[in-house]
Parts: structure tokens; C-alpha cells; sequence
């Protein structure tokens, strides 16, 4: 039997980021067509990417993951091609896509690079997924509406066992970089209010996520350290205008209060990210820790998941999780339970209608794949 029958191929869907100078700039435009950045935080941020050259590591990191997932599947004896493709730039999803059917894949399971959910995280894809399978099925010459091919996506795998351990894993060995005592700072990208509001529908929200796994990963690593582990969850990387409430507290205030009441020593655990991204090498390793040095603080920003065994392994039996959900739903039989750690249920595979909206109750007209949605 194949074990991921029904499927046939995965894509691996990130944001991508620019390869070089000149593609920032437009990059930028397609990451914030009618959001309503202000132009003085589109130059900030294009600033950050300038200051690495005006390249993202987000697009190696992508493809270094693509590989190690490949290598997984084949050690396992997996007949799974991956291929990448990204929301902002190239490689697009809609070429990824396209080779995939060239190829002959018409039953495809989609794994995205964020581990939460929330619009940004869950809902953006899914809508970008279906115009691009619309796109797709026109550029074919396929009657309207038709799509090539089916598209599913894996739920987010905050609480997977896998993608835990690797944080486990990392953050222990950066306490050995730091004093004892130090304490430790989870790190997540800020949300607007309103996205974190619609982000719960279904389930738990993504602040609520990110809380569960923070304690999660907080209480394995003080058993490893022999001692309790005091923790906080701060946010980066706050776009949009002033007047727009976003997720609190920024990691700068956050760690300019926690040197006020006397302590000396940090690890930063940037769970919400799953490799290190502009966010994670600008805001965390070139703004915070300045502010950390400036504090006298020692800090440590421990690694991201990246390609670390547990969380590609993790990932493979997500994959082997869902694909046994597919065939036991088509065939009548009992579902599998999914696999999790903490204390919140496993997300849905397949998205209720509203999940994820980018705020509750508003249609953003734009239909999203992967859910139960009458369109699908
Ligand atoms: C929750 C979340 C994740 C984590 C989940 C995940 O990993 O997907 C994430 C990841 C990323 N965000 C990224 C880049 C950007 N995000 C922006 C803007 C925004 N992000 C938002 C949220 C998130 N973003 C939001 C609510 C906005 C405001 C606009 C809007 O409402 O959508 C902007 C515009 C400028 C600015 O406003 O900062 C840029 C350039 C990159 C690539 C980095 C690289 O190149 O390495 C990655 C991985
Ligand atoms: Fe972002």
C-alpha cells in the first residue's frame, strides 16, 4: 500500500522574499497591495532587506527544507515529489503548481511555512491557493471554474509533536550559551487585534496558540535543565498605522521591562517563525539583541526549527497522518487521532468557512481552498 495515497505531491508554500536589490522594491509591493502599510514603514523594511545585501534567507532556507523533506521521504521509502513555491515572489506557486501537473499530479497536498494559525498564516494562502488554481485551469484552456488539480493543506502544526521537540531541543542548547537563572523569551510576529479577533474562529487563536506552545516547550526544557523556567511571550516585526492596536509587548519593551526588575540574562525562542527569516535576523539578532546589549543583558536567540530532524520527521508523519485521515474518510472507516502535545486539540485538517478571516465577519470576496466552503 503507499502510505500517502491519495496524494501524489506536496508543496512546500512559503512567502518568499527577495533574491537581490532590485527585486525589493517589488517584492514590497506585492507583500502589501492593498494593505495600507505606510510608505515610511515600506522604506523601513526595505532598509532591513538592504542591510543583508537586499537578499532574503527565507528563499534558501525554503529550498534547504525542500531538500531535507525529500530526503526524509525517500529514507522512509516515500514516493513523494515536492515542490516549492512561494505567495511574493519567484518561485510562484502557480509555476510549482504547474509543474506538478505537467508531471501528472492531479491530487496534491499542501504544507505552508507557518505553524499558527491566522489570516497571515492560514486564510492568505488558501485564497491565494484558489486564484492560482482558477489562473491555472484558465491558462489550460479549462472550461470556467475548472481547477487542474485537487489541492489540500496540512493543518497548522503548532502542536505537533515534531516541530515542539526541535524548539525543545534548540532552546536547550542555547541556555547553555547564557548565566544560570537566565529566563526565557518566546517570540512571535505581531498581529493586528482584529486579525488575532478572527484568528480563533474554529479554535483556539493564534496568541492562544502560541501561549500553549510556549509553556509546552518552557516546562520540557526546565525538566531537561533540572529547574523552572520563567518565561514570556513578546512580539515583533509591528507593521500598519499607529493608530491600529497590534499584538503587545514588542520584544524591546519587553526586555527593557524585565531589565527594570533586575534580570540579567535572556534566551529568545523565536517559535513563530519556522526558519530564520528577515524578521528573525533583523529584528531579533540585529535590533533586540542591540537593545539586550544596550540593557547589559546577556541574550541568546535561540534556533529556529529549520531543517533539525525532529521537526522533518515531524513533518513527514503529518503528511502520513493526513493522507491515513483521507483514505479512512473515503473508505467509511474511523478516522486517525491526530498527534499533539499541550494542552489544546489538534487544528482541523480541512478549515470551517470563516476560519481565519483577516477580520471576523468581513468578506474579503475572495473565495480560499482547503475548506469546507461550499465553493471547494
Ligand atoms: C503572522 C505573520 C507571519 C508569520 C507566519 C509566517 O511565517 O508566514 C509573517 C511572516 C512573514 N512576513 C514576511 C514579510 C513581510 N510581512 C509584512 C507584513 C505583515 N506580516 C504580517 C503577519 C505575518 N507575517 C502582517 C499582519 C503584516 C501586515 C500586512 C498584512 O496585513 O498582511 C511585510 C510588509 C512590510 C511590513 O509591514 O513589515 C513584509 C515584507 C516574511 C518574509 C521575511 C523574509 O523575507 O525573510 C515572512 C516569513
Ligand atoms: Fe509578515
Amino acid at each position: 500500500m503507499n502510505p500517502v495515497a491519495p496524494y501524489d505531491a506536496l508543496l512546500l508554500a512559503s512567502f518568499g522574499g527577495p533574491d537581490g536589490p532590485d527585486d525589493v522594491l517589488p517584492f514590497l509591493r506585492n507583500v502589501t497591495a492593498g494593505k495600507g502599510i505606510p510608505d515610511e514603514r515600506l522604506a523601513e523594511v526595505a532598509e532591513h532587506y538592504h542591510h543583508f545585501g537586499g537578499a532574503s534567507p527565507i528563499n534558501r532556507q525554503n529550498l534547504a527544507l525542500q531538500r531535507a523533506l525529500t530526503a526524509e521521504l525517500e529514507r522512509r521509502g516515500i514516493d513523494l515529489p515536492v515542490v516549492w513555491g512561494n505567495r511574493n515572489w519567484s518561485p510562484y506557486t502557480k509555476d510549482a503548481l504547474a509543474a506538478a501537473y505537467a508531471d501528472g499530479h492531479r491530487r496534491v497536498l499542501a504544507l505552508v511555512t507557518s505553524a499558527y494559525a491566522s489570516y497571515s498564516g492560514c486564510r492568505q494562502y488558501r485564497e491565494d491557493f484558489w486564484s492560482t488554481l482558477e489562473e491555472l485551469g484558465s491558462d489550460l484552456g479549462l472550461p470556467d471554474g475548472e481547477h487542474p488539480l485537487s489541492l489540500d493543506k496540512l493543518r497548522a502544526y503548532f502542536n505537533h509533536p515534531g516541530f515542539v521537540e526541535a524548539n525543545v531541543d534548540a532552546v536547550t542548547e542555547a541556555f547553555g550559551k547564557v548565566p544560570a537563572g537566565a529566563r526565557l523569551v518566546f517570540v512571535t510576529h505581531s498581529i493586528p487585534h482584529t486579525m488575532e479577533e478572527a484568528s480563533g474562529l474554529g479554535g483556539p487563536s493564534y496568541a492562544a496558540q502560541h501561549l500553549d506552545v510556549a509553556a509546552t516547550v518552557a516546562a520540557a526544557v526546565g525538566e531537561r535543565l533540572g529547574r523552572a523556567v520563567e518565561w514570556d511571550l513578546a512580539y515583533c516585526s509591528r507593521s500598519g498605522p499607529p493608530s491600529q492596536p497590534w499584538l503587545e509587548p514588542d520584544v524591546n519593551d519587553l526586555l527593557t521591562d524585565l531589565a527594570g526588575r533586575g534580570v540579567d540574562a535572556v534566551v529568545l525562542s523565536p517559535i513563530g517563525f519556522v526558519s530564520d527569516h528577515m524578521e528573525v535576523v533583523y529584528d531579533l539578532d540585529t535590533e533586540a539583541l542591540e537593545t539586550a546589549e544596550a540593557l547589559s543583558m546577556t541574550a541568546v536567540r535561540a534556533d529556529t526549527v529549520g531543517t533539525r530532524e525532529p521537526f522533518v520527521r515531524g513533518l513527514v508523519d503529518l503528511i502520513l497522518e493526513r493522507a491515513a485521515t483521507e483514505r479512512a474518510v473515503a473508505a467509511g472507516l474511523p478516522t486517525v487521532e491526530p498527534a499533539t502535545v499541550g494542552a489544546l486539540p489538534a487544528r482541523n485538517d480541512v478549515c470551517v468557512p470563516d476560519c481565519c478571516r483577516r477580520q471576523a465577519g468581513v468578506d474579503s470576496g475572495r473565495p480560499a481552498a482547503c475548506s469546507l466552503d461550499p465553493l471547494r
